[in-house]
């Protein structure tokens, strides 16, 4: 894989701040990968992607790009004439950009085709909807055909299908073999369409895994739903020394061997306690993303 992106000891430090609103990360990008970064209010995203786009200084470290690809950048919430048509306004942004002719029509055609605009072109900005203007955002990025594509929280406050309209969009992207990059708080969205998941807590980089690997790990966890309430069985499966959750009826086991399965039913068994049911947990990037921030309390009923 193709390095794009080599982020190294990258730290910022605003002025009259007292901490550090991003500490110490160490990333390489790869080229055509989507990398999906989640991290609570605060966690240093936005500061992030500002310091990947050179909009502020680094305090620590540096960025460094292996050639210099083109960056199309979506802000959090795009800021457009919105007297404008969709098309005016794509066409203006390109004739900035150096575009003309042939060239830049197909280039406003690409984009408002990609971004599922087409039947909008003609329509004043200021009669979209938050969708479409999220939308729009995207197309304007994508105008001068990047290589790279940074995004701030592109699903933000869209309803399901407005969601769904991002999600489509970056897979879209994603054939075409951009790297993409992107902020979000929907876990559900970063697990369908990233390759990769960075987790961010308090400015720091606390887990950069690939999705492939944490969906193999995944299959190692068991989630037992029995007859009774899981706190019952706290003392007795501490002693057994596994590694558990519990959640009202459902134990949640990490790493489930035969061995460790047998002890459990043993258990189960001996407190006359029935199983009702075995499956792998649900909510499989949520348990990666609170893990990783520390905010699941291990081991107790809720
Ligand atoms: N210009 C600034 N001056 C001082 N502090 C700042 C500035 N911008 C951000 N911060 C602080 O840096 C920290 C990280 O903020 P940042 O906006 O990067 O987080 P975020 O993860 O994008 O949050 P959100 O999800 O709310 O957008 C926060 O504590 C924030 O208050």
């Amino acid at each position: 894989m193709k390095t794009i992106i080599a982020i190294n000891n990258l730290g910022k430090r605003y002025a009259r701040s007292p901490g550090w609103a991003l500490k110490d990360i160490s990333l390489t990008i790869h080229s055509g990968e989507v990398f999906g970064l989640v991290g609570e209010n605060g966690a240093g995203k936005t500061t992030f992607i500002r310091l990947l786009l050179g909009l502020i200084r680094p305090t620590t470290g540096q960025v460094k790009f292996s050639h210099s690809p083109g960056i199309g950048y979506v802000p959090d919430r795009p800021v457009f004439y919105t007297t404008f048509t969709v098309t005016e306004y794509l066409n203006l942004l390109g004739q900035l950009t150096g575009l003309k002719g042939k060239r830049l029509k197909d280039r406003v055609d690409h984009a408002l085709h990609l971004a599922n605009l087409a039947d909008r072109a003609g329509y004043r900005i200021g009669t979209l909807s938050r969708g479409m203007l999220q939308r729009l955002g995207i197309a304007q990025a994508i105008l001068g055909d990047p290589e790279i594509i940074i995004m701030d929280e592109p699903a933000a406050g869209l309803d399901p299908f407005g969601q769904k309209g991002i999600r489509d969009i970056i897979l879209r992207l994603h054939q075409q073999g951009k790297t993409i990059l992107f902020s979000s708080h929907y876990l559900a969205e970063i697990e369908r369409v990233c390759s990769r998941v960075g987790v961010l807590h308090k400015g720091r980089l606390v887990l950069n895994r690939g999705i492939g690997e944490l969906m193999r790990e995944r299959r190692q966890m068991v989630a037992i739903e029995i007859d009774a309430e899981a706190i019952v069985l706290e003392e007795a499966l501490s002693r057994l020394e596994l590694d558990c959750e519990l959640e009202g009826h459902r134990i949640i086991f990490h790493h489930l061997d035969d061995d460790r399965y047998f002890a459990v039913m043993q258990l189960l068994g001996e407190r006359r306690i029935r199983v009702l049911s075995l499956s792998h947990p649900g909510l499989f990037l949520e348990d990666v993303f609170l893990t990783a921030t520390n905010h699941l309390e291990r081991g107790r009923s809720r």
